[in-house]
């Protein structure tokens, strides 16, 4: 495991708050997700957020518990900016007209298409992206494949979208695996971000040192908390691009302090997720406004709460899940 708590160590937090467990909708499936859970608790510094996705093994969800650790136990690092921006997001599924209103509606200046979904096509893919480019004349427009393409799909594809965006202004995971992407990145003009190839990485310096990719794209919860995020973008030798990982406003907290605390922010963030789901856990959620978000340190809403609050057999397992992540500690 290369996440190391190498500061004031904090493990002595798990035996004192208490974890509840929510249960949202998401408001479309999202990456297979119909329904995003994780496990809430106030910490002396504030509350934090533990949420590893249904498929990450215990191994893989310490990271996220670390991340957990720091939000419960330390203030956020000192921001650098007043407000951060953030991009819109647009599913892969559905019309070009359908893409074009949720892009607009979102407020941003840029926005995130998702792209080469199972099932779709690189024609449904391309009528959304030049839907989006004539609903939006001065926006930027980025694409996620999420690791769906082949190197030689990804070089197609790619070409095909960057021409009819009239420049994308970066391509994410195209390909599943660190050399997929350093082959993809000899082959197009596009930047190649890297998302998975760090978040999931045993090693996420890999794709530094591969030339694999021009952008580094953060999560905080996977990565181990906002300052293992910071060090990493110190050490990562390439832009960053904070994203969040669909979480309440009390997790999207942390990784808006992230975007406010790193030295430079080239790139708007993914973080604008919180309308994913169908509910919240704050008064105020952390919704973009104007395509910006400020940091804050969100407090759970007793009553926003209780419409989300997980059953019982739900918070159980999360509660054994939770035991089971903190013996790897
Ligand atoms: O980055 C964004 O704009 C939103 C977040 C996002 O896309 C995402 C959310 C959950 C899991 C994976 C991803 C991803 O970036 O691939
Ligand atoms: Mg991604």
């Amino acid at each position: 495991m290369w996440v190391r708590w190498n500061e004031e160590p904090a493990p002595w937090i798990l035996s004192w708050v208490e974890f509840r467990t929510y249960s949202i909708r998401m408001r479309t499936r999202f990456r297979g997700l119909e329904n995003r859970q994780g496990m809430l608790a106030e910490g002396p510094a504030g509350w934090a957020e533990f949420s590893p996705f249904p498929e990450y093994d215990h191994v893989a969800s310490l990271p996220w518990l670390q991340a957990a650790m720091e939000a419960a136990t330390k203030p956020w690092p000192e921001p650098v900016r007043e407000c951060v921006p953030i991009n819109g997001i647009v599913p892969a599924v559905g019309d070009g007209a359908n893409a074009a209103r949720i892009a607009v509606e979102s407020g941003c200046g840029t926005i995130k298409l998702k792209v080469a979904e199972a099932g779709e096509t690189l024609e449904h893919d391309v009528e959304r992206v030049a839907a989006i480019r004539d609903a939006l004349p001065g926006g930027l427009i980025r694409i996620d494949a999420n690791g769906g393409w082949s190197v030689k799909d990804a070089v197609k594809a790619i070409k095909k979208l960057d021409y009819v965006a009239g420049g994308l202004e970066y391509v994410e995971q195209p390909c599943a695996t660190v050399e997929e992407l350093a082959q993809v990145r000899r082959k197009v003009n596009v930047p190649i971000a890297a998302d998975e190839s760090i978040r999931r990485a045993a090693d996420p310096f890999r794709v530094r040192d591969l030339d694999a990719a021009d952008v580094a794209v953060l999560k905080v919860q996977p990565l181990g908390g906002v300052r293992a995020c910071l060090r990493i973008a110190e050490q990562i030798g390439m832009p960053v691009s904070v994203s969040s990982a669909v979480e309440t406003s009390i997790g999207l907290a942390a990784s808006v302090a992230l975007a406010a605390a790193l030295p430079e922010l080239p790139y708007a963030c993914g973080i604008g997720t919180a309308h994913l789901l169908t509910g919240d856990v704050v008064t105020h959620p952390l919704k973009p406004v104007d395509g910006h978000l400020y940091p804050t340190r969100p407090v759970l809403d007793e009553e926003a709460f209780a419409l989300v609050a997980a059953p019982p057999e739900t918070d159980e397992r999360w509660q054994a899940r939770l035991a089971h992540v903190r013996e790897m500690l």
